[in-house]
């Protein structure tokens, strides 16, 4: 089996994404986490840039001393100076060259005869083996350079003293077809080729970033490059994490691993998207939101059933915590019994059905449904509606260091119950003073806040999440008054409460689980 080097230049081609900024600290936790995450070599970053990218490499080289720390430079004397200084205290430091190759980069953006470009790239590498013993030279835009021309530049960058040859489709112009032959032809062109680490870095324009590179290794290429969540400039470069993935389900095809720890792609991945801010689209593949979520009856169905029908990824493996049923307007039966089951009811043959009746019905007013909604259509079905204790009156204040809440409820036989208590601040003084008039305490497990308009006048909506022997009840409330919302969404979560214990003692028709 095939060892295929992972190089990662999220640091580097991924902060070029337009909006990227990465603060040093930044930088050095994902870098940190790249080498848990067992990619062999991290661009960290090109130190040309800005006088902090120097810095910025240099923290990474510091601290990150089992990976390989690869720095950019443009094929010019100055550029290779500051990654000299950058890389300076690295344990494996890789001088990365970069120089365009192809006739619309020569003619227009480097202004230079074929001969120059070879000239110049030499005298690059010359310049660069005087420090480093590790460089990378990558001819950009290869894709579109003339294959001759590329069997001249690379012999040439060998002969000067190159150790990893990298051709990249920068511009994301390739086919997997065409890219895979050219590096069939570099092979058999270029004498020298094996004695270089032979690499591609590849461009997401056309979406087949991944395609190409897979069709890279396939040609045989030794190293592949890319990004995190598929970050970088434009549409992005080649996402690791899908290589990875590609590699180790499709072993039959690629015959090839790498040293990627799977479980680390998901950490890899929301660490990354934190710190970027780039949201990763809810499809993407492997990191993407929906990539284990399943909303359709019968693949949920057959998920339940047994996971391999619709997974060929096991959530576990790349280190999601579990794959998602979604209940939508495309789930059935199976889906909505499993999912009342982790809410705590078991429903009979019958009264699944009728819930799943007006499941159908309320996902055609909404789009999706939240486990509140499902709580109050048990709750409707099956339970009685009655509400066991209101809110009647709240007044708050503020003597010495402590709030103080004066609370009237009304039970359900109409009767007033009254307390005034103090608290650690009002949200814990009011509901202390409910389950002192209730005589009964909840465990709060969740408590969210949020504006439901905008202005002064605000509709403020909170949900609570209490659980009591073993079961979760919520509530919301809605009401100008936050304190006064907070009252409600708690009530409504310890009224479901009375109502399922009564419930069990009468003639229940819902048995619950716990
Ligand atoms: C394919 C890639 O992703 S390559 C990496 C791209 N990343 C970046 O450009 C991010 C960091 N870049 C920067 O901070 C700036 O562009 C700098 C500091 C590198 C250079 O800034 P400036 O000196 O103002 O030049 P500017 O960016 O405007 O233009 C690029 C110059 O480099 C030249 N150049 C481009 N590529 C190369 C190369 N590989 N080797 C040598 N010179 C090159 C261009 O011809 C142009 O030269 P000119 O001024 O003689 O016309
Ligand atoms: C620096 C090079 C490898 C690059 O980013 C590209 O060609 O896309
Ligand atoms: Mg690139």
């Amino acid at each position: 089996m095939r060892k295929i080097q992972m190089f990662d230049t999220t640091l580097r081609d991924g902060e070029q994404s337009p909006g990227v900024h990465l603060t040093t600290e930044e930088k050095v936790e994902i870098a940190l986490q790249l080498e848990k995450l067992g990619v062999d070599r991290i661009e960290a970053g090109f130190p040309i840039s800005s006088p902090n990218e120097v810095k910025n490499v240099q923290a990474i080289a510091k601290v990150v001393r089992n990976t390989s720390i690869a720095a950019l430079a443009r094929a010019n004397i100055k550029d290779i100076e500051a990654a000299r200084e950058a890389l300076k205290g690295a344990a494996t430091p890789c001088l990365h060259i970069v120089l365009a190759t192809s006739p619309i980069h020569r003619k227009y953006k480097l202004n230079m005869t074929k001969e120059q470009v070879v000239e110049k790239a030499i005298q690059a590498i010359h310049f660069g083996k005087k420090y480093f013993s590790e460089i990378e030279f990558s001819l950009e835009d290869a894709s579109r350079t003339e294959l001759e021309f590329i069997y001249q530049v690379v012999d040439q960058a060998i002969r000067a003293g190159a150790t990893v040859i990298n051709l990249p489709d920068t511009v994301g112009y390739a086919s997997p077809e065409t890219f895979g032959d050219m590096f069939r032809k570099v092979r058999e062109h270029v004498p020298l080729i094996d004695k270089v680490l032979l690499s591609t870095h590849c461009h997401n324009d056309l979406g087949m970033a991944t395609a190409n590179t897979l069709a890279a290794i396939k040609a045989g290429v030794d190293q592949i490059e890319g990004t995190i969540n598929g970050i970088g400039e434009r549409a992005g470069n080649t996402s690791l994490e899908e290589v990875a993935l590609a590699l180790e389900t499709r072993q039959d095809i690629y015959q090839a691993t790498s040293n990627i720890v799977l479980n680390e792609i998901y950490p890899t991945s929301e660490l990354v998207r934190h710190y970027t801010g780039m949201v990763v689209q809810p499809n993407k593949a492997i990191v993407g939101d929906h990539a284990f979520s399943h909303e359709s009856g019968i693949h949920q169905d057959g998920v339940l059933k047994n996971a391999s029908t619709y997974e060929i990824i096991k959530p576990e493996t790349v280190g999601v915590p579990s794959s998602t049923i979604v209940l939508g307007k495309h789930s059935g039966r199976h889906a909505l019994q499993q999912k009342l089951a982790y809410l705590g009811y078991q429903l009979s043959k019958e009264e699944l059905a009728h819930a799943f009746e007006h499941f159908k019905k309320l996902i055609d007013q909404k789009k999706y449904v939240i486990d509140d909604d499902l709580h109050k259509l048990v709750n409707q079905d099956f339970m009685n509606d009655k509400t066991h204790y209101e809110l009647t009156d709240l007044v708050i204040s503020y003597p010495g260091t402590f709030t103080e809440v004066q609370l009237e409820l009304t039970d359900e036989k109409h009767e007033s119950r009254q307390t005034t208590i103090q608290g650690n601040g009002v949200i814990d003084a009011l509901y202390q003073g409910i389950e002192q008039l209730i005589g009964t305490k909840f465990q709060l497990k969740d408590y969210i806040i949020r504006s439901k308009s905008v202005g002064k006048d605000a509709v403020g909506e909170v949900h609570v999440k209490v659980i009591k022997e073993g079961f979760t009840y919520t509530g919301r409330g809605m009401d100008t008054d936050i304190i006064k919302a907070s009252a409600k969404a708690y009530l409504i979560a310890i009224n479901q409460y009375f109502q399922r214990s009564e419930q069990a003692q009468t003639n229940q028709k819902v048995t619950f689980t716990n």
